[in-house]
């Protein structure tokens, strides 16, 4: 899995708004580069990774690093960063070169380190996400644990996308039902569905990586009988109805195949549409409503929103 670092060129007074901006956004920890560490005793958090370099570190002011993981809502990602980074001006905040650079890492180099900011989550009523090398007890008794190993496809589970679109299908799947999964990644949606005691699930993909990641963890989570991966274009050529579409993939690509989504929707159905950024809202609801759909809940998390739309009856 590659990693995108984030890189901002800032003053001291700005790095704790800025962290908090970063973790917002999900990275998955932040390290600050400060020359002041030079003359300091050295605390090993990141020991590991970063030595302590004079080189590494700028003469003026002080970088502040997020690592984020290089998949489709980079872009917007980034974007909101820098718009809520520059928000902090009108708070009067010194944000000195405020430079914001963007490079590719690999796998190997972040792998360890990234892990110790990797730990079980909950992220509704009842599902935690827990990785995989994570020894984890349940806390009561109708916690449903998704286990995932994040080194794959898109989907440490956390992202607010993923979690918004685990707890529509927390609110909808009733035992027994049908569920189709379009842009599974790591499989996290079909197994969150299979939990719930869906009766079937189809998890599709377009890329071979998320194919067989979503295969692999399905089968960590002892849900392969339930949940079918294949590699597919959105619903091309997919038959069969099912109760519950969830698709947790850009406004841009939704709106392509809503019209797909309804056809294949059981009436009183319901299709999930999550990975929708803020300003993108509207154009998703007129193309859920001119297909058909009644728009029964949007839901918003930062600057995501979901969308759980129903077919009538
Ligand atoms: C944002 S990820 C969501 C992963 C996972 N469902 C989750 O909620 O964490 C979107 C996924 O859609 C897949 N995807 C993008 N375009 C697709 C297409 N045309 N057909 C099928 N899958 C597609 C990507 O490969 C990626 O795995």
């Amino acid at each position: 899995m590659k990693w995108s670092e984030i890189c901002i060129h800032t003053t001291n007074e700005a790095i704790e708004p800025i962290s908090n901006i970063l973790h917002e956004a999900g990275a998955s920890g932040v390290v600050i580069e400060d020359p002041t560490d030079l003359v300091k005793e050295y605390d090993t958090t990141f020991g590991e990774i970063y030595q302590l370099n004079s080189e590494d570190y700028p003469d003026d002011g002080v970088i502040v690093k997020a690592y984020l993981p290089l998949n489709s809502f980079l872009p917007e990602t980034v974007d909101g960063i820098k718009e809520s980074i520059n928000g902090l001006l009108s708070y009067n905040f010194d944000l000195g070169l405020n430079k914001v650079t963007i490079s590719e890492v690999h796998e190997e180099e972040w792998a360890t380190a990234w892990k110790k900011y990797y730990h079980p989550v909950k992220i509704s009523q009842r599902f935690t996400i827990v990785p995989t090398w994570e020894d984890y007890e349940p806390v009561s008794t109708d916690e449903l644990i998704i286990e995932l190993d994040p080194g794959m496809a898109f989907g440490t589970g956390t992202h607010p996308t993923t979690v918004m679109s685990l707890q529509a299908l927390e609110a909808t799947v009733q035992k027994g039902d049908t569920v189709i999964d379009v842009g599974t990644g790591s499989g996290v949606l079909s197994i969150g569905a299979a939990l719930l005691e869906a009766s079937h699930v189809r998890a599709y993909d377009l890329d071979e990586v998320a194919v067989k990641s979503a295969r692999e963890n399905t089968e960590l989570n002892s849900v392969n009988e339930v949940v079918t991966v294949g590699q597919n274009n959105l619903l091309n050529d997919v038959e069969g109805q099912a109760d519950i579409i969830v698709a947790n993939i850009l406004a841009e690509i939704i709106v392509r195949f809503v019209d797909d989504a309804y056809k294949l929707v059981k009436n009183g159905g319901t299709f999930i549409t999550s990975g929708i950024i803020m300003n993108k809202k509207e154009e998703v609801k007129e193309a859920l409503t001119k297909a058909g759909f009644l728009i029964e809940e949007v839901m918003v998390m930062e600057d995501w929103v979901a969308i759980i739309a129903k077919k009538e009856q």
